[in-house]
């Protein structure tokens, strides 16, 4: 019996260890195949975006400004007009850390490009969205940002009625995150946001002053920067925060947006594609006071240097503080129309047009700005008329497009 049960234990005891050995093979297998199969680890660029002591050294080397300068957050710093005010912003000697998400409304690999650019400039830009208080918080923390210049933005008038969510998500949610986190930092910074000339929306009174009513958007996207302002006034009364909107109209340049009219009549002129020109009721041609980019830059820089000191501390107000809303426009008008023509000799090319009335899309048949409150202010003064930034935009537009980079995104 006793005999037996020790041979049965003996194979049981066998029995378990072949067991035993084979489950450790397996498990020993599945470890180098997942060992092998890993990513390799990340490279500095890639590290830097995910925290830790790299990343924060970039973040604190990008917001060290020369004496006295500010350090600005840029929001939207890899976006068009974001690039441009980095730079204008460092190369003066402020401190300049931007945040951008990189999304793909628009060619990311263009957003890419200028964040190459940036990184030239020594400006550090952090991948991540402004809805993650978070990492805005921990911006703050490494950090103490004089301004913050909020750029970054769900752009496009026609597009909201594709994806109106992105419009709440990033004009609405993601300005409210900002203006949360700025009134929570101490100190706080004095704000410079991007608010549209589309908040004038069907006015007919011309040229549109900060002080015509701004009721009447016509797109979603112009509701949602009209809410801005509305929610800016909030911020401003309650907690003391400075802040600054700039109506930008139609803004154009090199680097620009690839959504945008004279970017993709560009684009379409040069590969012999029909482009569709709106017009209004009664063959009424549609017009655009288009802005150059560096007479947009001026105004940034203008609007952030002449803008008051927040007072709030902890949260909460100390005493009244700056709100204030200024047009950034050229105040002269162009027809669609004009602005082909001028591509056309610029690119030697004619043209496919067709003219079609304005769908009812969110656009609106003309703006034109009044900038003598800018003007006053802090002496903006726009000097380039559409031949000549649409000559320099052109001159880009050619040379980036037949670089190894362009060419892959653009064609
Ligand atoms: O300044 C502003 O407030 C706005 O300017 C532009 O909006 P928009 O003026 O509509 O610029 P485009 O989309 O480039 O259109 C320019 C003109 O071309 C016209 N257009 C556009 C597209 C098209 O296929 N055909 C055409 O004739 C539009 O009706 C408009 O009059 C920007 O896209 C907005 O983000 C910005 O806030």
């Amino acid at each position: 019996m006793v005999d037996k049960s020790g041979s049965n234990h003996r194979v049981r005891y066998n029995f378990s260890i072949t067991k035993l050995l084979f489950w450790s093979l397996i498990f020993l297998g599945l470890i180098v195949f997942f060992f092998f199969r890993s990513p390799p680890s990340p490279s500095p660029s890639r590290r830097v975006l995910r925290g830790g002591v790299d990343w924060e050294n970039s973040v604190r080397q990008s917001g060290l400004s020369r004496s006295k300068g500010k350090r600005v957050l840029v929001t939207g710093a890899a976006g068009f007009v974001g690039t441009h005010v980095s730079i204008a912003l460092k190369r003066r000697g402020d401190g300049v850390v931007g945040i951008d998400n990189f999304n793909s409304y628009y060619d990311p690999s263009l957003k890419r490009a200028r964040n190459d650019l940036l990184r030239r400039e020594g400006i550090f830009v952090v991948e991540g969205d402004i809805n993650n208080a978070p990492l805005l918080r921990k911006l703050f923390e490494l950090v103490k940002f004089t301004h913050v210049m909020h750029l970054a933005a769900q752009a496009g008038v026609r597009y909201a009625m594709k994806n109106p969510a992105s419009y709440v998500h990033s004009n609405i949610a993601g300005l409210v995150n900002v203006l949360e986190v700025c009134k929570s930092a101490n100190p706080q910074p004095s704000i410079v946001w991007a608010s549209s000339s589309s908040v004038y929306g069907l006015n007919s009174k011309v040229p549109f002053s900060e002080k015509d009513r701004t009721d009447q958007p016509a797109s979603l996207y112009a509701a949602t920067k009209k809410a801005g302002e509305e929610i800016a006034h909030t911020y401003n009364h309650i907690y003391g925060l400075s802040i600054t909107g700039l109506r930008f109209f139609t803004v154009y340049g090199p680097w620009g947006r690839p959504d945008m009219a004279y970017f993709f009549f560009t684009k379409d002129i040069l590969k012999g594609k029909k482009i569709t020109i709106f017009e209004g009721p009664n063959h009424k041609s549609v017009a655009r006071d288009f802005t150059y980019i560096d007479d947009i830059v001026k105004g940034c820089l203008g609007a952030l240097d002449t803008a008051g000191k927040s007072t709030g501390s902890g949260g909460k107000k100390k005493g009244a503080a700056q709100l204030r809303v200024f047009n950034l426009g050229n105040t002269s008008p162009v027809q669609v129309s004009k602005l082909v023509s001028i591509l056309e000799k610029l690119l030697k090319v004619k043209a496919k047009k067709q003219v079609l009335a304005m769908p009812r899309n969110g656009d609106v048949l003309f703006t034109h700005a009044n900038i003598s409150y800018a003007q006053s202010e802090f002496g903006y003064k726009p000097t380039t008329d559409l031949q000549t930034g649409l000559k320099k935009f052109v001159k880009w537009y050619m040379e980036y497009y037949s670089s190894s980079k362009g060419k892959k995104s653009a064609w």
